[in-house]
């Protein structure tokens, strides 16, 4: 290329390059401007997203937080933190899913009535209560509190009038008693002067729930007596003195009280163990006195019993104060706890003594020769003669019942926990509350004169989860209470003997001048016979 087409050609290129640059750079612009476009619109739409990721986010645990609240509201008792009078849940409970509590409470058929609605959750272990640390490790050898205790002790610690019904064996003694101890020790009273009482039906009880409490209160410092008759008074009166805790059968206690040895009027926590019983026609008076010793104001009243027939409910209630009502199990019918195999044969009166002795040879015969076995007759006559043919039978059988001495009665009663007599013959003065070790079967060589009795007759074994057998031997003397006998059986999905059945299912309700159905099931057509048992 010459010089001058070169000079042209830039030339030409000079003159042509504005307008290709321009073009050039209004295509930049134009990309840019989208780019940047782009990048807002990328930039809004992450920023809408997150946003609204946010929002769904926060509605989704505000929803969760309120489903949280409605369904601890609707399934009693809730997870919130609750502190009442002498007692604040734990936040381990608290913080325990709502799940575990509905399951507590359908796996034990718990039912909870409590006026105020106060709705503590239950104690799903030791950890979720703050006790006495002395208390604490006393009971710190079981595993985990029993339902009763799990359910209880918040409403007692809580300062509640509570009514505790539960299977026999369940751990009652202790739901009423840590609770007894513990609310002493916070109260931080000083004062001399009895501040707790248990009243128990028999010597023997008030004596195993005082030993009960005196593991509690041995290492707490707190002084505990027991009060019972057949025994000199002396040593009572004396221990009295520097009693904060008082059990006691009702007639001793009332002895103590007429003569000025004992003063309620300081009392703050009452229970009645075995309540049904204590509120029965012939203690009735008594209680009723002893309550009225007792300041109505400030004070705690606790039932506790595993049969709480209607016909005591009404009382009941007289003495105490808008209270909560435990039940573990199906406790508006009459029912044995369902461990207990139950056998129950028809016979004729007469073969009674010779059944026995077959009975025995069945459940202590061979390898079962050291297996416990306690036999409950119904008045003291039959039991010593009872006692005389097992002996004749060279059985070494101890025996409790009211024509022995409160020493041999005790005596019998150690024998046969420790283990030195395999085979105790008792009347029902053994039936309510004895806590004996491994009692292998029961025999109920006649039947008691009610079917709560029999409940709790045969609740002397399968305790503390344990299994055992009771083998009942019924006569057509006893036909009145087939029909209560069956409901019992059918609800513990024990067979029921066709012998049984044809003594037909009527529970009929006896009606009682004075004291309304409570002899339900009492014939009034046979003879008069007096308990006599204690
Ligand atoms: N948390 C627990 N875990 C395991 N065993 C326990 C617990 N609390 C108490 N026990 C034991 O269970 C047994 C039965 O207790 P207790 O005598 O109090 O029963 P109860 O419910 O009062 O029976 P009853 O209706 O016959 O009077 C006792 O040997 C007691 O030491």
């Amino acid at each position: 290329m010459s010089d001058i087409e070169e000079s042209k050609k830039r030339k030409h290129d000079q003159n042509e390059e504005p307008s290709l640059k321009k073009q050039k750079k209004e295509k930049k612009d134009k990309k840019d401007k989208k780019d940047k476009k782009d990048k807002k619109d990328k930039k809004d739409k992450k920023e809408k997203k997150e946003k609204k990721d946010k929002k769904e986010k926060k509605e989704k645990k505000d929803k969760k937080e309120k489903k949280d609240v409605k369904e601890a509201k609707s399934n009693a008792p809730t997870g919130e933190a609750k502190s009442t009078q002498g007692y604040t849940q734990s936040e381990e409970l608290t913080n325990i899913p709502q799940s575990e509590v509905d399951q507590f409470f359908s796996d034990n058929e718990v039912k909870v009535e409590d006026p105020s609605e106060s709705s503590l959750r239950p104690l799903l272990s030791f950890d979720h209560i703050k006790l006495d640390k002395k208390i604490q490790t006393q009971i710190a050898k079981f595993p985990k509190p029993t339902p009763i205790q799990s359910v209880a002790w918040p409403y007692l610690l809580s300062g509640k009038d509570v009514i505790g019904v539960a299977e026999t064996g369940s751990g009652k003694t202790f739901a009423f008693g840590v609770p007894a101890v513990n609310n002493l020790i916070s109260s931080g009273d000083k004062a001399s002067g009895v501040k707790v009482l248990v009243v128990s039906p028999t010597r023997e009880l008030a004596s195993q729930i005082y030993d009960n409490l005196k593991i509690l209160t041995d290492v707490c410092g707190l002084s505990c007596v027991c009060l019972y008759g057949g025994v000199p008074k002396d040593q009572q009166r004396r221990d009295l003195k520097s009693a904060s805790i008082v059990v006691a059968t009702p007639g001793r206690l009332l002895d103590l009280i007429e003569e000025g040895s004992c003063d309620l009027s300081h009392v703050k926590y009452m229970v009645l163990d075995e309540a049904d019983r204590m509120l029965e026609k012939g203690f009735e008076e008594d209680i009723k006195r002893i309550i009225g010793s007792t300041p109505k104001a400030d004070r705690q009243t606790l039932m506790f019993t595993a049969t709480w027939p209607k016909e005591v409910r009404e009382l009941a209630s007289t003495f105490m104060n808008a209270p909560v009502k435990v039940s573990i199990g199906n406790t508006d019918e009459l029912s044995a706890n369902k461990r207990i195999t139950q056998i129950v044969e028809v016979v004729d009166h007469f073969a009674k003594e010779r059944m026995l002795l077959d009975l025995l040879k069945k459940y202590q015969g061979g390898s079962k020769k050291n297996d416990k076995v306690l036999i409950f007759a119904l008045y003291k006559k039959e039991a010593t003669r009872i006692e005389g043919l097992l002996k004749r039978n060279r059985y070494n059988v101890a025996a409790i019942h009211g024509d022995l001495t409160q020493q041999q009665r005790t005596a019998a009663l150690n024998d046969f926990k420790q283990g030195n007599s395999t085979l105790l013959l008792a009347t029902d003065v053994a039936a309510r509350g004895l806590d004996i070790p491994n009692v292998k079967t029961v025999i109920n060589l006649t039947f008691p004169l009610t079917v709560e009795d029999y409940v709790h007759r045969i609740g002397r074994t399968g305790r503390a989860g344990q299994t055992g057998t009771a083998h009942t031997l019924f006569t057509e003397n006893e036909k009145h209470l087939a029909g209560a006998l069956v409901n019992v059986l059918n609800g513990a999905n024990q067979p029921v003997p066709d012998e049984l059945k044809k003594f037909g299912t009527h529970t009929k309700k006896k009606e009682h001048s004075a004291y309304g159905a409570f002899f339900k099931n009492v014939d009034m057509s046979l003879k008069p016979k007096k308990k006599t048992f204690d």
